[in-house]
């Protein structure tokens, strides 16, 4: 089956078409609410992240809580999660007023919260991780019962994983698994997913999905923060949205229309989203050429296996695969991050090759980055967006003028709506979105030959990623970039590439002009 997008069907394509809309047909709504949090208000420096708001999750339901980026969700889960207090409001468990001082204190009500980044210790195996979760927690289950309840869930969910196995061997899937499981071998009422199955391949997350309607089924309760709002849609019994830290409303899934539910997150706003493919670009002479690449991960084993692509100038190419493939490793060795143990990467710039570029070559050339992991390798989050404009080559010379730099973090925060109180506020201060938003505006201002990006709308919005495709790719066609852009996202890679790669253990397994690109088969070998 070919691609061919109009706005919702080609992103339902992903979701809708192969759940066949009935794994999850809606249950009657929930009655009995196990949560209720009543005119919480938080405040932090120079933000109001949640103002009066009342919100009720019940036995027996996934609720997904959405919004914008800023909206306030993580801080109402991470309230309830016991990770910040609230200023104001009060919480109820199971009709009872509670105070949930500490994480602690949430886990031993029975309420876990999973995020995106797995919390284990990589050279444990999964049942120590998981005995010694257990035993911070002071309960002291034995061992051998923790292993046969893990072992019980994996196989209801249907992913493999050896318990005895030290985790820095597991994939991203198998980790998410050990943190469902935790919430699960600790008798969880509540679980709060932030984001945390975003990055899964689509067929594990349906797999867990279905096991955490089953999880409902028995009377557990699912909180479900993410951004793919057509997956909120088939999987969720209610939807709560937030917006600007207020409650827009909460509704019964089944009663209201997506576009309904888009406009209670944006507004006007919600008109931009589009999933049809974006301009073609115009390929003209290489800028980026990578030959026979063998790289090692970090437990030095071959993460790439003879790795051999170009990017011209005027394309996008796009990697398409599962996490964990190389994909990570081939953006770091472009980048010269990671050691290369053979072959070569060169960038061509004004008439010259650069062979084997240094990272501070490349970046004084011009070439954008977007990293795999923004946090710890893209910004310095203690800083403001104006400082971490400050320190990258290009924008100063001998002497910082500070108010040029203030001034184009100020068009930065405007161009992509960036919420937070100004150009100096530290980045840790920002919502994961908004200091995505702030990295991404500021490579893609760097990015004059080239951008190598990893996920560049990882944790954004639907309104914000559809804007930061567009801005790639005006940048390839009118100024004549090639972009590198590396996405587990195949909505994301047909959108904006022009020509896709499939990566699968390290290796280069496919390459297809997307716009006649066969989405199935591009899946078939992301996957065999
Ligand atoms: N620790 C903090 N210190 C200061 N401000 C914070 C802190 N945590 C959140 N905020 C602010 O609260 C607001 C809401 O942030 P929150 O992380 O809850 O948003 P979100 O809806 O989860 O967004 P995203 O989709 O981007 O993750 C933001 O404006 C953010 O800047």
């Amino acid at each position: 089956m070919q691609y061919s997008g109009n706005t919702v069907e080609a992103a339902r394509w992903s979701w809708v078409e192969k759940t066949g809309n009935k794994v999850f047909s809606p249950i009657p709504s929930p009655q009995t609410p196990i949560v209720r949090m009543e005119n919480i208000t938080k405040r932090f420096p120079g933000s109001v992240a949640l103002e009066k708001v009342t919100v009720e999750f019940s036995e027996g339901e996934i609720h997904a809580v959405l919004g914008e980026n800023g909206a306030g969700k993580s801080t109402l889960v991470k309230i309830l999660a016991g990770i910040y207090t609230p200023d104001h409001g009060t919480i109820y468990y199971k009709g009872e007023r509670v105070t949930i001082e500490n994480p602690m204190k949430a886990l031993s009500l029975g309420i876990a919260m999973v995020s995106q980044s797995p919390v284990l210790i990589g050279r444990l195996t999964v049942a120590e991780n998981l005995v010694l979760g257990m035993k911070q927690l002071g309960v002291f289950e034995s061992p051998k019962k923790i292993r046969k309840y893990f072992e019980e869930v994996a196989n209801k969910i249907g992913i493999k994983v050896d318990p005895e196995e030290e985790v820095w061997k597991l994939t991203y899937t198998q980790k998410q698994l050990v943190e469902i499981a935790r919430a699960l071998i600790l008798r969880s009422k509540v679980i709060i997913l932030d984001e945390a199955l975003t990055y899964l391949p689509l067929e594990e997350r349906r797999k867990f999905y279905k096991y955490l309607k089953e999880f409902t089924q028995q009377g557990g309760t699912v909180v479900l923060i993410t951004h793919k709002l057509l997956e909120a849609f088939e999987v969720s019994n209610r939807i709560t949205v937030l917006r600007r830290g207020k409650l827009v409303g909460t509704v019964r899934t089944g009663e209201v229309d997506i576009e309904r539910v888009r406009e209670m997150m944006f507004a006007e706003r919600a008109k931009e989203i589009t999933y049809e493919r974006l301009m073609d670009g115009k390929p003209s002479e290489p800028v980026l050429e990578v030959k026979d690449l063998w790289v090692k991960n970090d437990y030095g084993t071959y993460a790439l296996k003879g790795v051999s692509l170009t990017v011209n100038r005027g394309e996008v190419l796009g990697i398409a695969g599962i996490v964990g493939n190389g994909q990570a490793e081939l953006v770091q060795a472009i980048m010269g991050l990671r050691n290369v143990e053979r072959g070569t990467v060169a960038i061509n710039v004004k008439g010259r090759k650069y062979v084997m570029p240094d990272t501070k070559t490349l970046r004084e050339l011009g070439v954008g980055y977007i990293p795999d992991e923004p946090l710890s390798h893209g910004v310095s989050i203690d800083f403001g967006l104006r400082e971490n404009i400050a320190v990258m080559p290009g924008y100063t010379g001998a002497v910082i003028n500070w108010g040029r730099l203030t001034h184009l973090a100020k068009k930065f925060i405007e161009e992509f709506s960036i919420v937070t109180p100004g150009a100096k506020t530290p980045l840790k201060f920002l919502s994961g979105g908004n200091l995505m938003k702030s990295l991404v505006a500021r490579e893609l201002d760097l990015s004059k030959h080239l951008l190598v990006a990893y996920n560049p709308t990882r944790g954004l919005d639907e309104v914000t990623s559809i804007k930061v495709r567009r801005v790639i790719k005006e940048k390839v066609v009118e100024e004549n970039i090639g972009v590198l852009m590396v996405s587990e996202d195949l909505d994301e890679i047909f959108q904006v590439s022009d020509r896709i790669a499939v990566i699968n253990e390290g290796k280069i397994v496919g390459l297809f002009e997307a716009k006649s690109a066969d989405r199935v088969e591009v899946e078939r070998l992301m996957v065999t």
